[in-house]
């Protein structure tokens, strides 16, 4: 049984006619955006916002109208993967690079709907090293400030050059270990000149999507999540 595969597909069942949604980004989120596609072609009626180039790319293939965050601020539902989910529904995302427009997009929606296989779902987050979004200039003084908030930091490469985001910036993969403190640690990265984002998502999902051996389980989070715990 492919876990990502019933997981997305399984989401894509929360969209309803008429909605402007959140498209992820990732081997998960794929098979949800798929799914739209299909439900398009079978007539739903939705718009979708893509948090990143590949997502566009697959949404317009698909069939799938795409539309800005700036034309449309306000999405009803944004369905995306995550690297890690700890028991509170804090989640590490990034792995796929696409963070800063994955957290713009969530944090424009009335809900987020993560989906995953069950590996990784964990107690707490930190096995997977976070990735940090970072302004290329001075980027070595920025590992610095970083890794003197307590990890190792080390530039994310793709070929032989650093990885591009999306947005021109580069990504630095940083293991913490074990992290005790999603949102202070947000908050440190955020506060060095250098960092665009972190891709902690702290007190952000709203409904887990996790495929299991034994087919799909729908978690929700027991309290609403307000703005100001949300980063
Ligand atoms: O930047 C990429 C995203 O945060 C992905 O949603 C995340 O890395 C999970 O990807 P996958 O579903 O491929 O494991």
């Amino acid at each position: 049984m492919d876990k990502k595969r019933i997981a997305g597909e399984k989401a894509a069942e929360f969209v309803e006619d008429g909605m402007i949604v959140g498209l992820g980004t990732g081997s998960t989120a794929y098979w949800a955006v798929r799914r739209i596609g299909e439900r398009v072609r079978d007539g739903l009626r939705v718009q979708g916002v893509p948090t990143s180039e590949r997502t566009r790319e697959l949404a317009l293939e698909l069939g799938i109208p795409v539309v800005s965050l700036d034309d449309f601020p306000q999405l009803d539902l944004t369905i995306d993967g995550a690297d890690e989910i700890d028991d509170n529904f804090h989640l590490i995302k990034g792995g796929g690079g696409a963070l800063f427009r994955e957290k713009v997009v969530a944090l424009a929606s009335r809900r987020l709907v993560i989906v995953a296989d069950d590996g990784k779902w964990v107690g707490k987050l930190g096995a997977f090293r976070l990735p940090v979004e970072v302004v290329p200039f001075g980027w070595r003084r920025t590992v610095r400030a970083v890794e003197a908030t307590g990890c190792r930091a080390e530039l994310r490469i793709e070929g032989t050059n650093p990885y591009e985001t999306d947005n021109g910036n580069w990504i630095l993969d940083c293991d913490f270990g074990t992290i005790a403190d999603p949102a202070g640690l947000h908050h440190s990265l955020k506060r060095i000149t250098g960092v665009v984002e972190t891709g902690l998502f702290v007190g952000m999902a709203d409904t887990v999507v996790l495929g299991t051996e034994a087919g799909v389980r729908i978690l929700s989070r027991p309290t609403p999540i307000t703005d100001a715990e949300s980063c």
